[in-house]
């Protein structure tokens, strides 16, 4: 694991430890703790789920165990979202949740879609139905949201742990989830014990419930130990700024959405700018989404976000005002052909987990609550009719009762949208097939488009591909990559070995750089991956991978080219700190 005289990969999830002398005496032993539920994620889909579950088990007087473990060190750390959303499934969740105090309150109160082009803007009509029409809906600091809902999960007596990762799946003998295992602490970056080395901990569960967001980590491992998926699944990348802005430009409740420039024709990707006001402070959220299926490894989808905002119609409500947050995450765009199966021996898939997310409408919080919810009901109602000491739980109703709600309703309508947008003619076919046969029909037709092949696969060499010119940044209204993540407050304890796994860590360089010209140079939002020079032969490069930078964004994860790139949870705590992204 010696490239060029730098150690690369040295996680133990790559270079087994069991036959390390350095872990030779090292005691591996874990302790565990039981519950009936565990939940790995503490965002809107696994709280959801969590509170759902005491509900019922409250209205039965029953005793019910439940946990939420979260990788963030305050519960909505590392929430990144739009988000304007809609409150269907919190208003069937918490009836009462204005009385209670949930951090929505500001309402849409006009919208608009535009097609940009790089001076211009064409506006689209925001007809009643079309999917990003948002009457009715609320804007949020999603972030604020999810700590409301964690405490509101608290009080209705989950055990909710901040801080800690779920590293591991434990299976039973006859290959049912068992439960987890957080992540071992104190283990230097060489991949040696340090002295203050203490192993993780097992949580063992009837059910466990992955909610851990687009791209688990460990909801991978599942999909693939029981071959739940079905079709391949596509992503993007969101990234996203908060704007304190001059209180004259400030238009609370003002909703837009944009597609086209800067990016090309062909290119599936755009805009959201919401204005919110809270506490009195003049916020805009402002971000842009790229797919993940672009096929030019030259493309940048942190520049494209900056070259954004200097089109007039952007830049006119920026300006004067100071930005005072960034992020990126990646959200899942595959809908509803790519909803794999969602239940397996000893645990299920909730929210974006299990790519819930309605891209035509840019909206998944809703969808990941009521899976979550649902999930709850299955797993309680299972635990009922087989008595509590039942070992495991296959909560195959929740699989099927999700296909009866507006989840995959809503999803079936707007399966052809996204894919639609694949054909030489770019947005503009995707608007004309939306047109006629989703803003008529409603999703009617008796046909669902495909995505293709998978994101990584799409990537041309680049010796083929064109160069993308983007602006230097200003310092005012565009920002260089590091000024930005300085804003997202994220730290990962230095000395542990990097996240960032590298199945063979000469791939960066043979493949990466030689054939692609070192894509994740560019699609890292947080720039983790750097070509450098290498010091043993300074005519060539090597991979420095700034682990402690990285966002938790997960988009390495999926577009790597040949999926090289395994991001594994760092200890627990590390990440961003967001503060109501
Ligand atoms: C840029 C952007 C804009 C969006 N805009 C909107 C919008 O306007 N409206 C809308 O409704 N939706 C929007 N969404 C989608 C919405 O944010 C998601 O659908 C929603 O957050 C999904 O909830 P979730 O609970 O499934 O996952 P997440 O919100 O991702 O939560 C998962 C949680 O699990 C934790 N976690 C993950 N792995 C582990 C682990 N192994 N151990 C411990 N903890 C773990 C994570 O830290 C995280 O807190 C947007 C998304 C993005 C990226
Ligand atoms: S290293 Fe990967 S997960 Fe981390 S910020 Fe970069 S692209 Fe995202």
């Amino acid at each position: 694991n010696v490239v060029n005289g730098q150690w690369t990969t040295t996680h133990y999830t790559v270079k087994d430890r069991s036959t390390d002398p350095r872990w030779k005496d090292v005691d591996l032993a874990r302790e565990s703790d039981v519950y009936d539920v565990v939940i790995v994620g503490g965002g809107p889909s696994g709280l959801s789920a969590a509170i759902r579950l005491r509900q019922l088990a409250e209205k039965a007087q029953k005793e019910l165990r439940v946990c939420v473990v979260e990788k963030a060190s305050v519960i909505g750390g590392h929430t990144l979202s739009g988000a304007v959303i809609e409150t269907r499934a919190l208003d069937e969740l918490i009836p009462n949740w204005k009385e209670l105090g949930a951090p929505v309150y500001q309402q849409v109160t006009s919208e608009s879609i535009a097609i940009l082009t790089e001076s211009g803007r064409i506006p689209v009509p925001v007809l009643p139905g079309v999917p990003l029409a948002n009457h009715g809906n609320y804007i949020v600091r999603l972030g604020k949201v999810v700590q409301w809902l964690g405490e509101q999960a608290e009080a209705a007596g989950v055990e909710v742990w901040p801080e800690i990762a779920a590293s591991e799946v434990l299976y039973n003998e006859d290959g049912s989830v068992k439960g987890i295992a957080t992540s071992d602490v104190g283990i230097g970056k060489d991949g040696a014990p340090k002295d203050g080395f203490a192993r993780g901990m097992e949580f063992h569960a009837k059910c466990t419930i992955f909610a851990e967001g687009c791209r688990g980590h460990l909801s991978k491992q599942v999909l693939d130990k029981f071959d739940l998926r079905t079709h391949a699944m596509t992503y993007g990348i969101g990234l996203k700024e908060l704007w304190e802005i001059d209180p004259a430009k400030h238009r609370p409740g003002y909703v837009e959405h944009t597609m086209g420039w800067p990016l090309n024709v062909d290119q599936y990707g755009g805009s959201f700018l919401y204005h919110i006001e809270d506490q009195g402070q003049p916020l805009v959220s402002v971000g842009f989404v790229v797919a993940l299926d672009y096929a030019n490894p030259n493309l940048n989808p942190y520049k494209e976000f900056q070259k954004y905002k200097t089109h007039p119609s952007i830049s006119k409500q920026l300006e004067g005002g100071k930005r005072i947050g960034y992020g990126a995450r990646a959200l899942n765009e595959g809908g509803f052909q790519s909803i794999p199966k969602l239940h397996f021996p000893g645990g299920c898939l909730v929210g974006c987990s299990a790519g819930f997310l309605n891209v035509a409408k840019l909206k998944g919080t809703h969808n990941a609550m009521k899976s979550g919810m649902v999930a709850a009901e299955s797993i309680f109602e299972d635990i009922q009719q087989k008595g509590e000491d039942v070992q495991t739980i296959d909560p195959a109703t929740y699989d099927k009762n999700i296909r009866d709600t507006y989840v995959v309703k809503e999803l079936k309508a707007t399966r052809n949208i996204r894919p639609s947008f694949n054909t030489s003619l770019g947005y503009i076919g995707g608007l004309i097939y939306s047109g006629i046969f989703y803003v008529f029909g409603r999703g009617i037709e008796p046909w669902t488009l495909g995505h293709g092949k998978k994101d990584n696969e799409k990537l041309i060499p680049v010796k083929d591909a064109k160069e993308i010119d983007y602006p230097k940044p200003d310092g005012k209204l565009t920002f260089d990559l590091l000024t930005s993540v300085s804003l997202t407050g994220t730290n990962h304890t230095e000395d542990q070995p990097a996240h960032l796994t590298l199945k063979n860590d000469q791939v960066p360089l043979d493949v990466n750089l030689a054939v692609y010209g070192g894509p994740e140079a560019r699609f890292c939002p947080a720039g983790v991956y750097e070509f450098v020079p290498s010091e043993a032969d300074e005519s060539k490069k090597r991979l420095q991978i700034n682990a402690q930078n990285c966002i938790h964004c997960k988009t390495c994860d999926i577009k790597d080219p040949q999926q090289n790139i395994n991001w594994v949870t760092p200890e627990g705590g590390g990440g961003p700190k967001y503060e109501g992204m």
